[in-house]
C-alpha cells in the first residue's frame, strides 16, 4: 500500500532550470529505500520538499491522506510525522544527551517523555552516555543522538540526508548495520540519501538512482548491476571496459577471466594492490586501456596475458 506519494513535483531555484522535473515516487509503509545520486542531482531538495520545509513549484506530496503543505502555506513549517536528519545536524552543545533527545518532547507529559527517552537510549545503545555533552561523544555517537532526537516524536517517516558522511568507513558501516535492524523493528519508513553506493547497499537493497532530478532506475542492486539503464547507473557499481568493435557494448572487470594462453591478448601496464584483488591496468592491441581484476594476484607489470568473458555478461548501454 502506498504510504508516501510524491507526484509530479517540479522545483527550480532559477527560472527554467528545474532541479526536480516532474518527479514522482511511491513508497510503502515501513519500506527502507536508498536514494543514490551524484552531487547536485537534487537529493537534498527532494527531502526538504517531502519534509515540508522547502516550497515546491508544483506537484503534490501525500503522507497517507495528508497533503504536505509548502512552508509558505503553514505557520510552523514541517511535520512531526516526518523528520529529517542531515550531516551538519547540530546538537545543543551545552545540553546532555538526555536533554538533546528530550528537546522535541517538551510539550508532552512527564511519563511519556520518560518512556520515550529510556526507549531511545536503549534502542541506540546510548544509556551509558545519557549525562554526556555532545563534545564528549564520538562522531558516530553524536549522529546516534541526532537520530534518537529525530525519532523521539515517533515519526512515520525518517529522512536521512547523508548523515554519516563525516564518519570514517568503519564507524559508518557499524552504525548503518545497527540502524538497519532498528528501523526494521520500529517499522518506520526511511529514505536514505547518499552518493555512496556501498553505504546505500549496507542499509537496504531497495535502490532508487537519481540523476539531474530524475529517477534513472529503481530496483534491486543485482538487476541494476546486470541491466543498467544508463552510464551513470552502470558506473555506480564498477568501471566499464569498452569492447572493441562492438558499439555501445561494455564489460565489467569482475566479469573478465584471465588466462596465460588463450583469449584476447593484453599487456599489463600497472598493478595496484586492492582489498579483494590486484587491479591490473592493461593495454589492448588497439591501444585501448582496460582495468582487470587479478583475484589470485598472479600477474606483474609488462607481463602478457589473455582475457575472456561470457557474451551474456556484455552490457549494452545507451
Ligand atoms: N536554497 C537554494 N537556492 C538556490 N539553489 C539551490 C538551493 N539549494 C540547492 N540549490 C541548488 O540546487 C541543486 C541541487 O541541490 P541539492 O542540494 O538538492 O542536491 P544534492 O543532490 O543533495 O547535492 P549534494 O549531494 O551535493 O548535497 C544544486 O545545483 C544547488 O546548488
Amino acid at each position: 500500500m502506498t504510504f508516501l506519494k510524491i507526484s509530479k513535483v517540479i522545483k527550480a531555484y532559477q527560472k527554467d532550470k528545474p532541479i526536480l522535473s516532474d518527479f514522482s515516487m511511491n513508497i510503502n509503509s515501513g519500506q527502507v529505500i536508498s536514494l543514490v545520486g551524484e552531487s547536485g542531482s537534487g537529493k537534498s531538495t527532494l527531502l526538504r520538499i517531502i519534509a515540508g520545509t522547502e516550497n515546491r513549484d508544483s506537484g503534490e506530496v501525500y503522507l497517507g491522506d495528508m497533503l504536505i503543505q509548502n512552508p509558505k502555506e503553514k505557520l510552523v513549517p514541517g511535520y512531526d510525522e516526518i523528520q529529517l536528519v542531515y550531516q551538519e545536524y547540530k546538537l545543543y552543545p551545552n545540553s546532555t544527551v538526555e536533554e538533546n533527545i528530550l528537546r522535541p518532547l517538551l510539550l508532552y507529559d512527564k511519563s511519556y517523555r520518560k518512556y520515550r527517552l529510556e526507549k531511545l537510549l536503549e534502542l541506540l545503545g546510548l544509556q551509558d552516555f545519557r549525562n554526556n555533552l555532545p563534545k564528549e561523544l564520538s562522531g558516530g555517537q553524536q549522529q546516534k543522538v541526532a537520530i534518537a532526537r529525530a525519532l523521539s516524536l515517533e515519526p512515520k517517516v525518517l529522512l536521512l540526508d547523508e548523515p554519516f558522511s563525516s564518519l570514517d568507513t568503519i564507524q559508518r558501516r557499524e552504525l548503518i548495520t545497527e540502524l538497519k535492524n532498528m528501523f526494521k523493528s520500529l517499522g518506520v519508513t526511511v529514505i536514505f540519501v547518499t552518493h555512496d553506493l556501498d553505504d546505500a547497499l549496507q542499509l537496504t537493497d531497495q535502490l532508487v538512482i537519481l540523476q539531474n532530478g530524475k529517477i534513472v532506475q529503481e530496483g534491486k542492486p543485482a538487476e541494476i548491476f546486470s541491466k543498467p539503464q544508463n552510464m551513470y547507473a552502470a558506473k555506480l557499481f564498477s568501471h566499464l571496459n569498452k569492447i572493441p568493435g562492438k558499439k555501445k557494448k561494455f564489460i565489467r572487470p569482475t566479469d573478465i577471466s584471465l588466462f596465460k594462453t588463450s583469449g584476447l591478448p593484453v599487456l599489463v601496464k600497472d598493478v595496484q594492490y586492492l582489498v579483494h584483488y590486484n587491479q591490473l591496468t592493461v593495454k589492448l592491441s588497439n591501444g585501448e586501456i582496460w582495468l582487470l581484476e587479478d583475484k589470485n594476484r598472479k600477474f606483474a607489470i609488462n607481463e602478457k596475458l589473455h582475457v575472456k568473458w561470457e557474451p551474456e555478461k556484455e552490457l549494452l548501454i545507451k
